[in-house]
């Protein structure tokens, strides 16, 4: 595709997005736009944009297709110094917002001006902020939910959907009430369980110092999320309050049945209540395939040396393959850890095992 891409915001999604259209679309000029001058210089280091942005009026008015990658008030607010300037004939405006019903409630403005806006959210991400977290690949295989406004035809969700064919995302048309019911469940619920969880083992940890340093396994599984970024979940929860409150009302309701049975020593009930929630969750096949991706992982038996994590990315880093994590899973005194490296696709955990094979004697498996 050819034009003139304006993203306002370059964070983790904003960069990914960039990314994403200057590999694709390598005709288009991709102007960049950031309140941080440190996110744009970087952006356009990593090549996301093509251009840093100096007049966001005369760029927005020139553009085709616009993104705004912001946390979902500053959204609202760009809508609004947005649908005042004068936008070309069928340039698309998108957001990437988290929740959908308030961002097309405000994007109704829009449509009294005749201009096509498709709400957007990528259901991938991370607890990471900033463009230097930002991925071409991000949302691979993952759903990226449009919402389309009464100005927006098939035509212009079918340009989007080219735009963004970089991104190798899943796309699917949502309305916004039932985006913002299901997204408030599957994403925006269990963030709060995270923080609250981490609010929990603060409380404790005030009395018991040795918490944090022990704390491991089901809790960093559990809590990792609430090291995202606080602004954009303050702005996510503050737009889809009633599905939260009621989704909050329903858990307290479920953590007092959890309290019933273990104040009745009820044996059979609690191996009832993990055996059911073990056998929906495996199967859901979002958590099989990924809706919000797991990465490919890779298991190395390896020697406990130090040493061994900069030998096998070396090896790695010398046939170009890229890798998203790695860490020691166990090490022991007289027995091998087992390293776990993650890469973003199965193409990169298939070259990694044969680059691994040739180069070390250490065993290397899959799950
Ligand atoms: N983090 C994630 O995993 C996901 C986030 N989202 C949504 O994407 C949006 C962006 O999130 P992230 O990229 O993670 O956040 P981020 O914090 O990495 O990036 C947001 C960027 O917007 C900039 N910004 C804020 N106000 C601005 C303004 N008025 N003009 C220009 N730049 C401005 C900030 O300086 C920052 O660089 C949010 O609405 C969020 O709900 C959607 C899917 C996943
Ligand atoms: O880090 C994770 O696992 C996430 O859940 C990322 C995420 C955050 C916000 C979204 O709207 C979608 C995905």
């Amino acid at each position: 595709m050819e034009g003139t891409v304006v993203i306002v915001g370059l964070g983790l999604i904003g960069g990914s997005i960039g990314l994403s259209i200057s590999q694709e679309n390598p005709r288009a000029n991709v102007i960049g736009y950031d309140i941080n001058r440190k996110e744009t210089r970087l952006a356009m280091a990593m090549n996301a944009i093509s251009e840093i942005g100096t007049d966001l009026k005369q760029d927005i008015e020139r553009a085709d297709l616009i993104f705004l990658c912001t946390p979902v008030f500053q959204t609202e607010k760009l809508i609004d110094e947005i649908s005042a300037w004068h936008i070309k004939d069928n340039a698309i405006i998108t957001d990437v917002g988290s929740t959908k019903k308030r961002i097309m409630q405000k994007a109704k403005v829009f449509d009294e001006i005749g201009c096509p806006f498709i709400g957007g959210h990528p259901m991938a991400g991370s607890h990471k902020s900033g463009v230097a977290a930002s991925k071409v690949l991000l949302f691979e295989n993952a759903f990226y939910l449009l919402t389309p406004g009464n100005s927006a035809t098939d035509f212009h969700v079918e340009q989007l959907k080219k735009w963004l064919a970089g991104t190798r995302a899943k796309f699917l048309v949502v309305d916004p009430m039932e985006h913002d019911e299901i997204t408030g469940m599957v994403s925006h619920f269990p963030h709060i369980v995270a923080s609250s969880l981490v609010h929990q083992v603060k409380k404790v940890h005030a009395k018991q110092p040795l918490i944090s340093r022990l704390a491991a396994g089901g809790f960093r599984d559990l809590s990792r999320i609430a090291s995202s970024d606080p602004v954009m979940w303050r702005d996510i929860t503050m737009h889809n309050t009633e599905v939260l409150k009621s989704l909050l009302i329903g858990w307290q309701d479920e953590m007092n049945k959890v309290v019933n049975l273990l104040e009745q020593q009820d044996s059979e009930e609690m191996y009832l209540y993990f055996k059911e929630a073990k056998n929906f969750r495996d199967d859901m096949p979002i958590l099989q395939k990924g809706a919000i991706p797991s990465f490919y992982d890779l298991f190395v038996d390896i020697p406990d040396y130090p040493g061994i994590i900069h030998e096998i990315t070396g090896h790695l880093a010398k046939e170009a393959i890229s890798i998203v994590n790695i860490r020691i899973m166990e090490t022991r005194e007289d027995i091998y850890g087992v390293l776990s490296i993650s890469f973003q696709t199965e193409e990169d955990r298939k070259k990694g095992e044969a680059c691994i094979r040739s180069t070390t004697s250490y065993e290397v498996f899959t799950v």
